[in-house]
């Protein structure tokens, strides 16, 4: 109680790093565009720190991160960087456009990792960490250093790093469980201790940065709350490497909702969870499980009858938060046929969303193509929507027509008609069923060797004439595309992913691709 008495009133800082971490996610590429989108709607959530990147890992990375620094304000953006000259002197190159830069430099600590990948001895690391902050620290106030696997680490040499990292000028000193070896216990008394052994730490904010897999990492960085960590590091779905990072919106949940507990509170516009949590599974293809805590479908669902029954008397009888708080209306107002531009207006001002004339004008449209197909149209159908028009990919190949054709017994084929800027191609296809066949037409169109390595399907909700959405993992010459399709005729909705992977394959190779986005 003493501990946390210390601490009130000081907000907990939320450090998202979907960008670098998240995007570590087996199977995740993100590009510029779309990191640019995830960064704004972060921005939105109100989180404190973006880290944009690890601007040496590739020019795309550099790009995505000086693009967020240049044209993302609000949070602090922050740039990854190994202890080194070079990876510092291009993270500062790509977060110095920032209002509020940060050069965040790494370097192991545990002694697995100093004698089998570093090949370093303990004085060599601290001398790397000393002069690595020296270094960021001409360039910007703002230096964070991490002790990777700090939890693995001998404590004794973890202050002695944290102290010699201060007094070089580090602001932020982050403690990562990078293996998520940590049980709760053991990394808040390990905070505890960094506070009591490291002289200098009152300079400096303590951050932790916890991987969930032994399935403790929001356990974790709560336990280290609770002993004075003032940043979290986070990622949207708990995406990251491996098994991932501390959720987002579980740590900000968790926070909120037991404020009687944590007296700290964040300054997340949780209102803003639920649609993050949205634009990143759709942007990344990695769908959000049904039983996810927070933002997953079942989350506010009440299956048996005694919570039903419980639920309708009161609702705090089985729940603890309410759907709205992170931005789930439970709004009845029936969207159909029949409603006209200004309900429809009302509706996406009412789901949260800030969109221009003309974003809203598309998304109108295809609201009432969806209305002529389905009787009443969900928050979830316009969601999908509302995705699907604002999240843009420089469309080479349009998709005009498709006929598909299957059955039991008959071969199944298709016949695409793709605009390719202001041509149109046709070509037909027989496949292993029509969207087999639909792939191949559309590859037969496009003349490409693409391969397909995942496909998904869902629907965005319940009933026969619900939106169908597909996901799919395209391949050409080793890189991975992302494309999402949505549409009540799932052949459509599989040919628009398709095509949406495609295109982005060919923005990717595009070699003037970098002026295309300067005038997007
Ligand atoms: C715990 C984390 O999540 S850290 C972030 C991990 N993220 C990534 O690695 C994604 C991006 N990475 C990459 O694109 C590449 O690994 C790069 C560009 C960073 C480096 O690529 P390469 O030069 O080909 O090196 P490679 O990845 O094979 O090996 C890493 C090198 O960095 C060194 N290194 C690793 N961490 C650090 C560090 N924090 N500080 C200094 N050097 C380091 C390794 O010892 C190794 O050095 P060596 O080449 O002299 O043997
Ligand atoms: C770079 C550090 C913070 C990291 O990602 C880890 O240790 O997991």
């Amino acid at each position: 109680m003493e501990e946390r008495r210390a601490y009130m009133g000081k907000h907990i800082q939320i450090f998202d790093t979907t960008l670098r971490d998240g995007e570590q996610t087996p199977g995740v590429s993100l590009n510029l565009q779309e990191k640019y989108e995830i960064a704004k709607q972060l921005a939105k959530l109100n989180v404190d720190i973006i880290e944009a990147g690890f601007p040496i890992a590739s020019r795309g990375d550099f790009e995505a991160v000086k693009n967020i620094a240049k044209n993302v304000s609000g949070p602090v953006i922050a740039g990854l960087a190994r202890a080194n000259k070079q990876d510092i002197e291009i993270a500062w190159e790509a977060v110095k456009y920032a209002e509020r830069p940060r050069i965040h430099t790494f370097i192991a600590t545990s002694d697995i990792h100093m004698k089998y990948k570093l090949k370093m001895t303990r004085d060599q690391v601290i001398e790397a960490a000393v002069n690595a902050v020296k270094l960021a620290k001409r360039f910007t106030p703002d230096v964070e250093f991490s002790a990777e696997d700090a939890s693995r680490s001998d404590p004794e040499f973890l202050y002695r790093i944290f102290e010699e990292a201060i007094k070089a000028g580090a602001t932020v000193i982050n403690v990562p469980d990078t293996v998520g070896y940590a049980v709760p216990w053991e990394f808040g008394r390990l905070i505890h201790k960094i506070r009591e052994n490291v002289p200098s730490i009152y300079k400096a904010i303590i951050s932790v940065h916890c991987h969930d897999d032994l399935g403790l990492a929001v356990a974790n960085s709560l336990a280290a709350v609770e002993n004075g960590a003032q940043q979290i590091e986070v990622a949207v779905n708990g995406l990251g490497e491996r098994a991932g990072n501390a959720a987002l919106e579980e740590i900000v949940m968790a926070l909120n909702t037991r404020s009687d507990f944590f007296m700290n509170p964040t300054r997340i516009e949780t209102t803003q969870i639920y649609r993050t949590s949205r634009l990143v599974s759709a942007l990344t293809g990695i769908q959000v499980p049904p039983n996810k805590a927070i933002v997953g479908a079942n989350a506010f669902a009440h299956e048996s009858g005694i919570h039903q029954h419980g639920v309708l008397e009161e609702k705090s009888t089985y729940e603890i938060m309410k759907p709205e708080t992170i931005g789930v209306s439970t709004n009845k107002l029936v969207m159909g046929k029949h409603s006209g531009r200004h309900a429809f207006k009302e509706k996406l001002k009412e789901m949260g969303y800030n969109l221009s004339d003309e974003e809203i004008n598309k998304v109108f449209q295809k609201f009432k193509d969806l209305a002529d197909k389905k009787k009443e149209i969900s928050e979830k159908d316009i969601e999908a929507l509302v995705e699907e028009e604002v999240i843009i990919t420089p469309e080479t190949f349009k998709l005009e027509y498709l006929q598909a054709t299957s059955g039991s017994g008959v071969v199944a084929s298709a016949v695409v008609k793709l605009n390719k800027m202001g041509v149109t191609i046709e070509e037909a296809a027989c496949g292993d069923g029509p969207v087999d066949a639909t792939y191949r037409a559309i590859e037969r169109a496009c003349g490409g060797d693409f391969k397909l390595v995942d496909y998904t399907i869902k629907a965005v909700t319940g009933g026969k004439d619900a939106l169908g959405e597909v996901i799919v993992r395209v391949e050409k010459n080793n890189k991975i595309q992302i494309g999402r399709g949505v549409s009540t005729d799932i052949i459509e909705a599989s040919a628009k992913a398709y095509l949406s992977a495609i295109n982005k394959i060919i923005y990717d190779d595009n070699p003037y691709k970098e002026r295309i986005d300067a005038v997007q």
